[in-house]
């Protein structure tokens, strides 16, 4: 029997303990708070994060992280990416010295532009050969109704991908292998930068058109910004690419697009924060993604507009007219 231990029990954490549950895994799941860990013990439930979600009773819940990793072949991290380095270093020394480390964060470090599994190897002091990185189309409420969908299992390790893909494969979650981690942590991190542009644009009432445009060279450049820093092209066409970025960048369920339309409506920024009470990851990492994008030359233009928007204050509409204004280029270019 495999133990499976998540660290971290908001929507994605949770959804994926019950994939790992319902693929036949004991699942422990850390929180940090006591209601939550007393909860899934009591009520098999997180309703505050998937209301609709029952969890198996292969799942258990505690606030202690050590507890939670005592044992465990599979530890999954499933925190804010810009806190996982402090989480990091308080928990490096509680994982199982065999077990592989799954990263299902979506986002780059600011100050450092560190991809997550670069921050766990280095914080962790552990080598590539344990890191596993699980993206994919995998908006938590679908998964956690068991709808189905697909993910890549990325590793550099074959032993480990396999492990991974293993635990987590149900009838409703298809997982495939995958060796490219640069270009799949890229992507997972870059989609969210694309989806509150796509959600800027919605939210001043515009259509399927400019969502498709933007969708489309937002690919574009996160294709350019990958394979710049070692990536594989076939991984921006693949679910972690292009699959990814359809699903965020169409669904109200996102809360990067969400958080985009209600800058697009009119909401001053201070405002979309303090309504925001669930991780958006894209709001903080637009700001690493450019400075990794200048740091090798390329250019990421709907990723430094979405950064304008969102930390200098430009309006939406000044930077729309920004993107349509540059100078003509060719498509492949
Ligand atoms: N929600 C989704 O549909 C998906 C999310 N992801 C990624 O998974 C990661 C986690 O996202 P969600 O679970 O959706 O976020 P969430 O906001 O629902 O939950 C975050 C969890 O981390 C905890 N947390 C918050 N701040 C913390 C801190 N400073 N230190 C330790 N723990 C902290 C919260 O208590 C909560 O348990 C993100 O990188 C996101 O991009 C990836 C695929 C799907
Ligand atoms: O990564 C996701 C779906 O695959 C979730 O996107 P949001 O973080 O924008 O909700």
């Amino acid at each position: 029997m495999t133990v499976a231990a998540v660290i971290g029990s908001g929507n994605w954490g949770t959804a994926y303990a019950a994939v790992l549950a319902d693929a036949g895994c004991t699942v422990r799941i850390a929180a940090r708070r006591d209601s939550i860990a007393a909860e899934i013990n009591d009520r098999h439930t997180n309703a505050g994060y998937l209301p609709q979600l029952r969890l198996p009773d292969t799942v258990s819940a505690t606030t202690s992280v050590a507890e939670a990793l005592d044992g465990a072949s599979i530890a999954v991290l499933a925190v804010p990416s810009q806190s996982l380095r402090d989480n990091l270093t308080v928990w490096r020394d509680l994982i199982p010295s065999d077990a592989a480390v799954v990263s299902l964060m979506k986002g780059i470090e600011l100050r450092t532009g560190k991809r997550m599994s670069e921050v766990i190897e280095e914080v962790a002091g552990i080598g590539h050969d344990r890191v596993v990185v699980v993206s994919g189309p995998n908006l938590a409420h679908e998964i956690a109704a068991r709808q189905p969908a697909a993910a890549v299992v990325a590793s550099s390790s074959a032993r480990m991908r396999s492990r991974v893909a293993e635990a987590c494969a149900t009838g409703y979650f298809r997982p495939y292998l995958g060796t490219d981690v640069i270009g799949t942590e890229i992507a997972g991190a870059t989609k969210n930068v694309i989806a509150l542009a796509v959600g800027i644009a919605a939210g001043m009432g515009m259509g399927d058109n400019t969502m498709a445009s933007l969708l489309t060279r937002g690919l574009a450049e996160t294709a350019r910004l990958g394979t710049a820093l070692g990536a594989d092209p076939q991984t921006f066409i693949g679910l972690a690419g292009v699959g990814d970025l359809v699903a965020t960048c169409a669904s109200p369920l996102s809360r990067n697009r969400t958080f985009g339309y209600r800058l697009g409506t009119g909401m001053a920024l201070e405002e979309v924060i303090a309504v925001t009470d669930q991780t958006a990851e894209g709001v903080k990492s637009c700001e690493s993604i450019l400075q990794l994008a200048r740091s090798v030359e390329v250019d990421v233009p709907i990723v430094e507009n979405v950064a304008a928007v969102v930390h200098d204050g430009r309006s939406p509409r000044d930077v729309l007219e920004a993107l349509m204004s540059r100078a003509r280029k060719h498509e492949g270019a």
